[in-house]
């Protein structure tokens, strides 16, 4: 034992020699390389430190966006401000005047058309289409078939939805695993397959959404475009055809989604071409239909052209209605006083929302607090500039430099919000007579709601302002927009109604970020226990 002791203590003495040798040794190759770095960077131009200095805070944008946004924006006054990404330069607006600007500017000269086709580089992930940047060059009839046909027939779809919603979210909840008697379901993940099949429900109609062929690559075609897009973007532009021509040929999800829905699209242009010499053909109420109906008459669109349309529409709507969901749902968990209050009004006045596609202005507030505070997006109203363009205080825009507004930063900025704006208020939005009439009654845990810490700035979740950017602004704000409301209010109004929901780590992180978007952790678990169970 002793021989043990003896021979333990010289063995960690010679370690200790050892150890502090190469230590030392160590600290003189740093000292030297430190030498070495900073007499070269003597001999450097300061000009090419700047340079570097840049490139290396565009590169680290990737991971920082929102910080970096909103540091901006606290450093700049109300001032425009620049933020570089390695592939564009931003120009971020934050008064109501330089956003106005952004909004009255011609297409031709700064463009949501050329910011989208930046970001979705659609050449190589939407099978081959070359979308224009000038809006309009083929006709606007998305906007009419969001904003128009497709919110009118939400009294139709709404019904379907709810069922739909309730049968599949079980189905997914039973499949999750027990921990100690209750199922820990991954939320980001279990509400991705949710909205796809809902989504696909209500934008193409009941046929297609249930051919599991189709749907099984509806999910791939968006999180492969949002890949194949992002490796193209940092790319040198040199090898972006060689690249993206490979990665479009590999990740094809694309071209599946494409020929799953030609027949579709073939079958309403002939019907369409039938129609026009008088015959008779059968009424249908889905996006496909719209897109054809709303085409320009006099050169009508190919079917080509109509699924074109459509997987724009799909991509853009799939991945920000499943994580605003998802972060709604974080709020719920988070400030569980809030889940009494708006379930005693969706069990009251949920059937009058279907028949109206509208109203239930606790859970509509609630929605809206929760974008505010979590957005998924930290930036708005993205437009590239064609041409070069300068706002009416000289900042000036290259070709090819983006103009857009700092929405995280202004949705959560006191100036707009008041002393309270990084308090979570679920109803700070809601009519005041609403919320009197809440007081009356049931107010959740016994807390008075209508106190909360804010003044209360009543407005919908749907509506559009300077300060709440979270659907951009003034003519292309987005024409989704009441068909989202009513969907999330279906979504999260049906899991309210049914089951009581808690965060498993209410204390770990829930996202990471990626540009400027905030993007849900697959890992977040949420125990979900079925009401009356
Ligand atoms: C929570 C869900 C959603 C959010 C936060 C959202 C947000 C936005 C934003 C910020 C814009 C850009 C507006 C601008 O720059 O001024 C936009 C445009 C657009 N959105 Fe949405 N959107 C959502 C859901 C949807 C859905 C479900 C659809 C389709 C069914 C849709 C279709 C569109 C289209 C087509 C545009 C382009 C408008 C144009 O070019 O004029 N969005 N959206």
């Amino acid at each position: 034992m002793a021989d043990m002791d003896k021979l333990d203590i010289s063995q960690l003495q010679a370690s200790l020699v050892k150890d502090s040798s190469v230590a030392t040794i160590n600290i003189l190759l740093s000292l030297v390389s430190f030498w070495l770095v900073y007499s070269t960077l003597a001999y450097i131009p300061s000009r090419v430190i700047r340079h570097i200095r840049k490139r290396a805070s565009a590169w680290s944008y990737l991971l920082n966006g929102p910080r970096l946004i909103r540091e901006g924006y606290e450093r700049s006054n109300g001032e425009p401000y620049e933020v570089l990404a390695p592939d564009s330069r931003y120009l971020f607006v934050s008064s109501p005047k330089h956003i106005k600007e952004i909004d009255t500017a011609p297409d031709t000269v700064l463009s949501l058309n050329g910011a989208a086709k930046h970001m979705l580089q659609p050449l190589y992930t939407m099978s081959g289409f070359n979308w224009f940047e000038r809006r309009g060059v083929e006709g606007v009839g998305f906007v009419r078939t969001l904003r128009t046909l497709l919110t009118g027939n939400l009294p139709q779809t709404l019904p379907d939805l709810s069922l739909t919603t309730k049968a599949l979210f079980a189905e997914l909840h039973e499949r999750h695993p027990e921990v100690n008697g209750v199922r820990h379901s991954p939320i980001y993940p279990m509400m991705i397959e949710l909205v796809v099949k809902l989504n696909g429900l209500a934008l193409f109609g009941q046929e297609l959404a249930n051919n599991e062929e189709f749907m099984a690559c509806a999910l791939p075609y968006v999180e492969q475009t949002l890949l194949t897009a992002e490796i193209v973007k940092l790319l040198p532009k040199l090898l972006r055809p060689v690249v993206g021509g490979m990665l479009g040929c590999h990740l094809n999800a694309h071209r599946k989604f494409f020929e799953y829905l030609i027949p579709a699209a073939q079958l309403r242009c002939q019907e369409r071409d039938l129609k026009n010499l008088g015959h008779e053909v059968p009424k249908r109420a889905d996006c496909i239909q719209w897109l054809v109906d709303t085409a320009p008459k006099q050169k009508p669109w190919t079917p080509e052209r109509v699924i074109y349309e459509l997987m724009a529409i799909w991509f853009g709507s799939v991945h920000i209605l499943t994580t605003t969901i998802v972060y709604a749902l974080h709020d719920l968990c988070l400030h569980p006083d809030y889940i009494d209050p708006i379930r005693t009004e969706l069990l009251s006045q949920y059937a009058d929302f279907e028949r109206a596609g509208h109203g239930l202005p606790l859970l509509d507030s609630f929605l809206r607090e929760s974008s505010r505070l979590t957005p998924v997006e930290s930036m708005s109203t993205r437009r590239r500039a064609l041409q070069p363009f300068t706002f009416s205080d000289g900042t000036a825009l290259n070709v090819g430099d983006w103009a857009c507004s700092p929405s995280g930063a202004l949705m959560r900025s006191e100036a707009h919000y008041g002393p309270s704006a990084q308090q979570f208020d679920g109803f700070r939005f809601v009519e005041p007579s609403v919320l009197d009439r809440l007081e009356g009654g049931h107010s959740g845990g016994g807390q008075p709601m209508a106190g909360r810490a804010s003044k209360k700035q009543p407005a919908k979740l749907t509506d559009v302002d300077s300060a709440f950017l979270m659907w951009g602004y003034g003519r292309m704000a987005c024409p989704g927009r009441y068909y989202a409301a009513a969907f999330m209010k279906v979504v999260v109004g049906q899991i309210i109604m049914n089951y009581d929901l808690k965060l498993v780590e209410p204390g770990a992180p829930r996202w990471m970020t990626w540009r400027a978007a905030m993007l849900p952790l697959g890992k977040t678990m949420v125990m979900f226990t079925p009401r009356g169970a």
